[in-house]
């Protein structure tokens, strides 16, 4: 008896799946979009392969991915190894110099190392760099406000300066660049932590990327965290705007990220559940989403 028949009948339904991919494939066809891996988005190994498998995903269907990740769990748990407690003001580490070895090493030495490895699986794709790397990130001390008055936080960048150059030659080369947060400073003489959302929102800005996507370990932003799990599926920048007071934690850069991404000309930001198999490729091929959506204001009314 001829398979023939059968064959055709399981495969049908792929064919027609691909098929409804093909509008958001062609809309997005040579675009870049910048993906954020958070460090708590990095559970097991299942999701960072299936991170991986989606952005390479991306690639062959013709966009441009670039991964920035993070790693904070990661830097805490080797801070504590050295003896070095953790602690964090208005988001960010308070990081001194030795800490900052530490910061360094994770980040370029583990988490990027891996993620690497991850994507190359599939083929001679990806390059990691960070932003200390042909200039890409310059940044100067950060100091954030609390409580109106500037506290100081050690070695932790404030972004001055980006150059697109040598990530704009790898994407052109057809690589996927993965890009670890730590600037130079100005004079060469030490190096900044900087927040992964803040360095990939930046990115996304100055390399003119459509998308800016920020995989964590919440659904989206909570309307009212920590009291209640209904998530904001998509809001204007002037509405984040108006919100950035209230957020807390991690939040604060992931969605002042969004927001200056946004304002800064990438066509939408998204918060999307890094905890959730093959997230990309569900927010991509939803219409709605499956996370936070942030818009440019004109967009507001669609
Ligand atoms: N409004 C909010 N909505 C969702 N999460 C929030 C909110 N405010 C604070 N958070 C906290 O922010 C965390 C995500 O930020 P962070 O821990 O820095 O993650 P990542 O490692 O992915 O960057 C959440 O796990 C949650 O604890
Ligand atoms: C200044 C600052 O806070 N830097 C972060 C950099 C890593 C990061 O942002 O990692 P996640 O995205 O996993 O949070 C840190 O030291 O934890």
């Amino acid at each position: 008896m001829s398979s023939g028949p059968t064959r055709k009948h399981t495969a049908l339904p792929k064919a027609q799946i691909l098929i409804e991919a093909l509008p958001w494939l062609t809309r997005h066809h040579g675009k870049t979009v910048v993906i954020k891996f958070g460090g708590n988005a990095m559970i097991d190994e299942d999701l960072k392969a299936a991170f991986a498998q989606d952005v390479v995903f991306l690639r062959h269907a013709g966009l441009k991915p670039v991964v920035v990740h993070g790693g904070g769990p990661q830097i805490s748990a080797a801070l504590d190894r050295h003896g070095i407690v953790s602690e964090f003001k208005a988001g960010l580490r308070v990081t001194t110099e030795d800490a900052m070895d530490v910061v360094r090493m994770v980040l370029a030495g583990q988490v990027q190392r891996e993620l690497v490895g991850l994507l190359n699986q599939h083929g001679p794709l990806a390059v990691g760099l960070t932003g200390e790397d042909a200039h890409t990130l310059t940044a100067t001390k950060h100091q954030p406000e609390i409580d109106g008055e500037p506290v100081d936080i050690g070695r932790v960048g404030e972004i001055t300066e980006i150059d697109t150059g040598a990530i704009e030659a790898l994407l052109a080369d057809g690589r996927i660049p993965v890009v670890s947060s730590i600037a130079r400073s100005q004079d060469d003489h030490h190096v900044y932590n900087v927040n992964a959302d803040t360095a990939a929102a930046a990115l996304a800005a100055a390399l003119g990327a459509e998308t800016l996507m920020v995989l964590t370990d919440v659904e989206g932003l909570y309307e009212d965290w920590p009291n209640s799990d209904e998530v904001i599926s998509r809001l204007t920048a002037s509405e984040l705007e108006k919100l950035l007071p209230d957020l807390s934690s991690g939040m604060v850069p992931k969605m002042e990220g969004c927001l200056h991404a946004v304002r800064g000309g990438v066509t939408t930001a998204r918060v999307i559940d890094g905890r959730v198999q093959h997230s990309i490729l569900l927010e991509i091929f939803t219409d709605e989403g499956i996370g936070t959506m942030v818009v440019p204001d004109e967009q507001g009314e669609s």
